[in-house]
């Protein structure tokens, strides 16, 4: 069984579309690799995957074996360094055209949602993060019955809702939490992204939008904050390109001089998505301690529920 050696699954959800949720697994996917975990990420947001994109993997080939759809793998164990693995299946990499949004009817959506929660063959991971569609949908309705019924009441940690400030105003969030509590899905925290601006000239983040309303909202459902992120220009062009992050002279995040170091090529020659090199450029970014204080608080919200 596909499911079998996974012990822990998080569910990327969002109520709204363009929110930031495939960016917000791929970080956490990213932070936990890099803290020693073993990580897949499923890509089922059939509204247009981009996971592969955002990987720089766009264009592989997966293979079908014996026991499934063989993941592709972004990178392998290094116990010399400290990383776990991680790979990575989506349902981009079986559309006939990469960014083709899938435009299928209900039930061939719903059919793929259970194909590929049962036909991928993880190997052990300790997580596997879950990029859904947006909203409350058919896929959702879908996602939700599948995994109650084929993972273990163990292995289903939880969701991470991704929400913005405007999304927080409008019921689309509400909905969501809602579809969690109703599903029982345990909601493990609630991410607010794009709250403020990271100016490209000083690195000085403004809050562009009322903030605080995503916190105010974890806690109307009596569930975690899991932290605000800002825009952060470099940030998308890193996660949309590949290319290494640049920040002025002096840039400090958490004490930590960021800036582009001198000689560092030029952002033309630097858009290769090797998964080291990747991994390095995520860790130069201003949001890196954001991600990754975000993902040590999934991991505790995770062990609670474990506890529970
Ligand atoms: N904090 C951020 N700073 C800068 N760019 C961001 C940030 N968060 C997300 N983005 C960018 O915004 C766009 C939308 O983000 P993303 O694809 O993660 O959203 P999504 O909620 O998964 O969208 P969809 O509903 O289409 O799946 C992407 O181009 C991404 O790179
Ligand atoms: S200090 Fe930064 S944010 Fe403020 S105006 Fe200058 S460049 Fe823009």
């Amino acid at each position: 069984m596909s499911l079998s050696k996974v012990k822990h699954i998080v569910l990327v959800l969002s109520g709204k579309g363009g929110v930031g949720k495939s960016s917000v697994t791929t970080q956490l996917a990213l932070s936990l690799s890099l803290a020693g975990h073993s990580v897949g990420v499923l890509d089922i947001d059939l509204t247009g995957p981009s996971i592969p994109r955002m990987f720089g993997i766009e264009n592989a080939k997966v293979t079908q074996a014996p026991g499934g759809w063989l993941p592709i793998t972004v990178h392998e164990a290094d116990p010399t360094a400290g990383t776990g693995s991680l790979r990575v299946m989506s349902l981009g990499f079986l559309l006939p055209r990469r960014g083709d949004a899938v435009v299928w009817r209900g039930p061939k959506k719903t059919a793929m949602v259970r194909q590929f929660l049962s036909d991928v063959f993880w190997d052990e991971l300790d997580y596997l993060l879950i990029d859904t569609p947006p909203g409350t949908s058919d896929e959702h309705i879908s996602l939700a019955e599948t995994l109650l019924q084929k993972a273990r009441p163990d292995q289903l940690a939880g969701a991470v809702v991704v929400t913005t400030p405007q999304a927080v105003a409008t019921a689309d969030v509400r909905k969501e939490l809602n579809f969690c509590i109703k599903t029982g899905i345990r909601i493990l925290g609630v991410v607010e992204n794009m709250c403020g601006f990271v100016c490209p000239n000083c690195s000085e983040c403004t809050m562009i939008f009322s903030s605080g309303g995503g916190e105010i909202m974890a806690g109307d459902f009596g569930v975690q904050f899991l932290g605000s992120v800002p825009i952060d220009p470099q940030f998308l062009v890193l996660i949309e390109t590949g290319k290494r992050p640049r920040y002025p002279e002096g840039t400090l995040v958490n004490g930590q001089d960021i800036s582009t170091p001198a000689g560092a090529p030029h952002i033309e020659e630097e858009s290769i998505k090797d998964a080291a090199s990747l991994m390095q450029k995520y860790r130069a970014c201003s949001l890196a301690p954001i991600f990754s204080k975000m993902t040590a608080d999934v991991v505790s919200a995770v062990q609670r529920a474990n506890l529970a």
